[in-house]
């Protein structure tokens, strides 16, 4: 059974793509095949020879955004870009004005047959010790837009698709002054929708660390509602797998059971 699991975060650029590669580097570390998915994107450029290269059924020239560039190296499947990033905008800008700018309808639909896509057998980009060529994934990691209570049209957010599948839910703290109130917030509308919250991620995301770090770590340590899964140093250049320890919280937080793994 595939699992999934959503990672929101207390505001745009508190380091979501960041820590979503490295909860695919984690659970791949413990055999699981995962992959990222980018339901919706703001912030687009024109694909390069490099991005032809390494992603799957891009043109050079299409528009392609860098979280889903970063989530699509991170996987293990070769999976076709529109399907892995089915909505990418071209302004980096809250999504839905830049859908109604492009005069795009956003759709949920859209998102679940994409998804339903990801569940299809793909491709390994590099075939695993027992001889497989190609498998569906055990994992999907999906990455928010901005935080929460993003829109993607007047009616509906990208959260609303979130607890429609009722999907574990990640909270990433951009640690910085203001994330006490930001982190507890989200916690707070996360649990309110019904949606199962399951853990957060502490992300340091300057290279000092924010004044007072340890005592709005243990604050918060104290007042979220769930458990901190891990601690990330600031590491501009490295998203690599988390501690043991941390990876086995992460797999019990999605509900993964490495018996099911495919790998
Ligand atoms: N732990 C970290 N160490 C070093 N750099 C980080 C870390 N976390 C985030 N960053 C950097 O901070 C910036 C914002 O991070 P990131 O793009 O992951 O944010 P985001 O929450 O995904 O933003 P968006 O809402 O646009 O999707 C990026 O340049 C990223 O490389
Ligand atoms: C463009 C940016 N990097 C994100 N992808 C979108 C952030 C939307 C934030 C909307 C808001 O909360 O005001
Ligand atoms: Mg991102």
């Amino acid at each position: 059974m595939m699992k999934c699991v959503f990672v929101t975060g207390t505001d745009t650029d508190c380091g979501k793509t960041h820590v979503v590669v490295s909860i695919i580097k984690s659970l791949q570390e413990e055999c699981l095949l995962t992959c990222g998915f980018k339901p919706i994107a703001s912030g687009a450029r024109a694909a390069s020879k490099a991005d032809v290269q390494s992603l799957h059924a891009v043109a050079l020239g299409d528009m392609v955004n860098e979280d889903a560039v970063r989530l699509s190296n991170a996987s293990q499947l070769n999976i076709p870009y529109a399907t892995l990033n089915p909505y990418c905008l071209e302004p980096a800008i809250a999504p839905h004005v830049a859908a109604l700018e492009a005069g795009i309808e956003v759709s949920h639909t859209e998102f679940d047959a994409a998804f339903e896509r990801l569940r299809h057998t793909h491709a390994l980009k590099t075939p695993i010790h027992n001889g497989k060529q190609s498998a569906q994934p055990d994992v999907v990691v999906v990455e928010g837009a901005g935080g929460w209570c993003v829109p993607l049209n007047p009616r509906e957010t990208i959260a609303d698709w979130a607890v429609a599948h009722n999907m574990p839910v990640i909270i990433v703290v951009g640690l910085k002054l203001g994330c006490i109130n930001h982190a507890l917030l989200t916690a707070q509308a996360v649990l309110a929708s019904g949606a199962p919250l399951v853990g957060w991620v502490a992300n340091q995301v300057s290279a000092q660390p924010m004044s007072r770090q340890a005592e709005t770590l243990a604050y918060l340590e104290a007042h979220m509602p769930v458990e901190r899964l891990v601690t990330l140093g600031y590491s501009p250049d490295d998203t690599s797998a988390w501690p043991a320890p941390a990876r086995q919280r992460l797999i019990k937080a999605i509900g993964c059971n490495r018996a099911e793994a495919s790998a």
